[in-house]
């Protein structure tokens, strides 16, 4: 029997979704064909604001490669947007003079970004964001021009200016209303969502009606109906979305807002059927994918002759993905007449909680701050759960473990929903990791699909697999980047075999592992030095001669040959004795320059290798480390003692942080600073780890890099006391330590794994924090001053410094 012929228009994520799940359901009953406009396989579009964020690359967005077309028998014209459909004859015509008749036929043209028809909105420079031309647009752009004004204050817009703030450019954002998202958003998580994207460097200019876009040929500003007018030197319109439906009205189909379409997807003429963005169900257009989930399993069920419950409508959740920013909201959040709300608002933290009943029954709700509650919170609106005493304790942080993301994961029940996009269950999650053996977030994305799509999810899952495997949970993502040369193997693979093989040398790690040069070379033997070193923190005996050269001998060789020389003085604090051991041991060894750092310590420059030891001995301070991948220096402003800004003793945090973590072996090196008020004196906004003193506490940045790439570290958490600040600190260098590539600043791990991944770990899951801290503890233990080693050490002082005379 010759099969049946299907034809999509529109190669989206909607339609190829109905296509993966025919594909399961009944492979052969068709011959499938798909016509896209454009010039792509079919990719993941929500991850777009990833790309521009530069969080992932387009490459990396992929859904189903070109392979896949292939391997299934799938015609695919990409870059042939379909003209006509003749219904008589059952024929869709395409632009390069192509065509194909179907059986069936699905439109899934998805909507087309609106353009507010202003005038000068065709200048050069006014773009939508809607495709992989935008973005690429976009980042073109932002590579020759200063200034965005993106309109529009919804999800779409604030997920464009934070990709472009992340380019480099100044981003200001235009908003018709005086509270953003507010689609999404009650008036109070609203302004709490302003504050926070102020503090990332966003600007708003709100309750502004755009009259006109000013410039020649190019975009040079705006001009609003109130007088105001603002430079732009790119215009992002992001006012929402309008159906693609001008294929289907041109052919006849019933057209309201979008193509209407029955319970079953099935439009006004037999045999074409449409999902996504572009179709209409019950009056309501679905703007978010999980719904066209839902569509599509109902349509593929339908077409493959498989029994199936009609689609009923959706009941939506929208998170936000600007990266240090948790907004969570679903369903009913408006206050109505007959309605109540459980409100929690915590300032201090910056979180706010609001669930809506309606009689006692949960019908909406928004988080702001904390979304650890947000796939409970959805699994019971969806559910039309009852308002519960337990519910209710456990919304207020009242019931068994609060309310924090390990609570969340274990609060759902097996057949909750964890991923909204692809619907996957924390059911199916649980047994694909139990079968499958996985350990890692990428792994279920792969097996599930979950966290695939917006990658919403993707901390919850974590939190699932933090729930099953405890402490082997991997909550980095895998790279698959070998170490070097000399190896196929990537750092996990080398740093899992080490664990699993009980390797405990470097040369017997090459050699067990297979390294392809036995020797090593200078990228892999320092960094397997200090993967034996950060796993076996008490067995494992340093290899020095793996180490780099500077390490080696503790000092920094200079373009002369010769050694600069920089003793710990921690927090930035000498003493005049200090100075006067340091200013007679400078002209005892004529050493060439005194010099202050930019790390608040003085460097003695121009020493030569053999009078190392004896420096060290004369100085009689702990090493400076200024010459290794380790804790470095604290950097402090002067504080409250001596400021009159001060809020906090920042001098004394810097030295008790310095004090207990100097000279710890780390990936790459680790600069940190305490300033004592938001003024930030001591520059805590580019180290890897910044304290700041702030009324009744202190706020914990991490990632930042004052270096070549420049980046502002990003805001981890705000704690009370000493003891916390000490705590977060011990638990992001661990978790760094223990998840970061070798020769990897800071900065660039956290934009890898992610700052919500590092929350998670490090302030949010309590029982983690303390795991990696008795671990941290271990390591601690066993420092040694490597000074102090070698002063005592006469073999080391022949061989190493070539000193004859000790
Ligand atoms: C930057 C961005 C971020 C987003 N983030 C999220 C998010 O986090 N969560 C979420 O749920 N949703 C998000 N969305 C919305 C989500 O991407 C859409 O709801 C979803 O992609 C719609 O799928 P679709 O298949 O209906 O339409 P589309 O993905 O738009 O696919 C339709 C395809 O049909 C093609 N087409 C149109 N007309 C024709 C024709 N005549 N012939 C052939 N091909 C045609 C189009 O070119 C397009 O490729 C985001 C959207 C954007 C733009
Ligand atoms: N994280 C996510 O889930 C996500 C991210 C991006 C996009 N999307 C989806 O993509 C689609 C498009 O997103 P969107 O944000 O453009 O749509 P939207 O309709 O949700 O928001 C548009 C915003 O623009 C504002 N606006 C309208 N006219 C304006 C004007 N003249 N000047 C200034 N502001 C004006 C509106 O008040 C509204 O807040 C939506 O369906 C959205 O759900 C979702
Ligand atoms: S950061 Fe604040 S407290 Fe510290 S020196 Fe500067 S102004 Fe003073
Ligand atoms: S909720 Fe979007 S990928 Fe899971």
């Amino acid at each position: 029997m010759s099969k049946k012929k299907l034809v999509l228009v529109g190669n989206g994520m909607a339609g190829v979704n109905v296509i993966e799940h025919m594909l399961k359901l009944a492979r052969d009953q068709y011959e499938i064909t798909i016509f896209g406009k454009e010039p792509h396989p079919n990719y993941n579009r929500t991850l777009l604001s990833s790309v521009l964020a530069g969080d992932t690359e387009l490459e990396a967005i992929v859904l189903n490669g070109w392979d896949w077309y292939r391997e299934n028998g799938i015609q695919l014209h990409a870059g042939h947007a379909v003209t006509k459909i003749e219904i008589e004859n059952r024929t869709v015509f395409a632009e390069g003079g192509l065509s194909a008749r179907y059986d069936e036929l699905i439109l899934a043209t998805g909507s087309h970004p609106f353009m507010l028809p202003l005038p000068g909105a065709d200048k050069e420079g006014v773009i939508a964001f809607r495709d992989i031309q935008d973005c690429e647009t976009m980042i073109e752009t932002s590579k020759k021009y200063r200034k965005a004004v993106v309109i529009g204050g919804g999800l779409l817009g604030l997920e464009a200016a934070r990709g472009l703030l992340n380019l480099g450019m100044e981003v200001e954002v235009v908003h018709i209303f005086d509270t953003l998202m507010e689609r999404q958003l009650d008036s109070e998580a609203a302004r709490m969502l302003r504050m926070e994207l102020e503090k990332q460097g966003m600007r708003f200019l709100l309750e502004k009606q755009t009259e006109r876009i000013l410039g020649k040929k190019r975009v040079t500003g705006l001009q609003f109906k109130d007088g105001f007018a603002t430079d732009a030197d790119m215009v992002v319109m992001a006012v929402g979305i309008r159906p693609n439906v001008d294929l289907a009205r041109e052919s006849g189909i019933e057209v309201n807002q979008g193509v209407v379409v029955d319970d079953w997807m099935s439009t006004s003429i037999p045999g074409i059927h449409a999902v996504g963005e572009c179709a209409e169900h019950r009056g309501i257009v679905y703007g978010l994918v999980a719904p066209h989930r839902e569509q599509a399993a109902v349509l593929a069920k339908r077409l493959c002759g498989v029994e199936t419950e009609p689609y009923e409508g959706s009941v939506t959740a929208t998170k936000l993905k600007v990266s240090g920013v948790d907004v969570f909201s679903a369903g009913e959040f408006r206050d109505q007449p007959g309605t109540r709300s459980l409100r929690i608002q915590d300032e201090w933290k910056g979180t706010y909680k609001k669930v809506v009943l309606s009689g006692n029954r949960i019908v909406g709700g928004v988080l702001f701050g904390d979304t650890s509650d947000s796939a409970a919170l959805f699994n019971w609106i969806r559910n039309g759960q009852e308002m519960t005493e337990e519910i209710h304790a456990s919304l207020t942080g009242q019931g068994d473990g609060g309310s924090d993301t390990g609570n969340a994961a274990r609060s759902l029940a097996l057949d909750d929903q964890v991923c909204d996009c692809n619907r996957v269950s924390k059911g199916t999650i649980l047994q694909a990791i139990r079968k499958q053996d996985l350990k890692t977030v990428d792994g279920v994305k792969r097996c599930t699909k979950a966290g695939a799509s917006c990658g919403g999810c993707q901390p919850l899952v974590a939190s699932i697999l933090q729930e099953e495997l405890g402490e082997s949970f991997d909550p980095a993502p895998a790279s698959r980047t070998p170490i070097c040369s000399c190896t196929d193997l990537t750092r996990d693979e080398v740093v899992e075999a080490i664990r699993e093989k009980r390797l405990t040398m470097v040369k017997e790690t090459m050699n067990v592992l297979g390294w392809k040069n036995p020797e090593g070379c200078p990228k892999c033997r320092p960094a397997l030095n200090y993967y034996l070193g950060m796993i076996w923190p008490e067995e494992y005996e340093d290899d020095r001669t793996s180490r780099i050269v500077n390490e080696q001998r503790h000092a920094n060789i200079q373009n002369d040959g010769t050694y600069s020389v920089v003793p710990r003085m921690y927090g930035g604090v000498t003493s005049p004795e200090e100075l006067r051991r340091i200013a007679d041991v400078a002209e005892k060894y004529q050493v060439r320059m005194v010099k202050v750092t930019g790390g608040q310590r003085l460097d003695l420059l121009g020493v030569k290798k053999e009078d190392l030891p004896r420096i060290w001995e004369d100085l009689g301070m702990p090493s400076g480390h200024a010459y290794a991948k380790s804790v470095r220096t604290v950097k402090t402003c002067v504080g409250a003692d001596f400021c009159r800004f001060g809020t906090q003793n920042s001098i004394q945090m810097g030295i008790d942080i310095e004090k207990k973590f100097e000279g710890l072996d780390t990936p790459h090196k680790v600069k940190m600073a305490v300033s004592a008020c938001p003024r930030n004196c001591a520059e805590s906004g580019i180290k890897d780890l910044g304290v700041v003193g702030v009324e009744g506490g202190w706020e914990i940045y991490v990632g930042g890099n004052g270096g070549v790439h420049l980046r502002a570290a990003d805001f981890l958490c705000k704690v009370k006391t000493r003891e916390e600040v000490l705590e977060i600190t011990g638990a992001f260098l661990q978790f760094y330590r223990e998840t970061a590539e070798y020769w990897e600043r800071t900065s660039t791990w956290l934009e890898k794994i992610g700052l919500a991944a590092v929350k998670k770990v490090v302030v949010e899951d309590k029982a983690n924090r303390k795991q990696l801290l008795k671990r941290l503890e271990k390591t601690l233990q066993n420092r040694k001053d490597p000074w102090e080693a070698d002063v005592n050490d006469p073999e080391a002082r022949r061989t190493l410094y070539k000193v004859t005379r000790v």
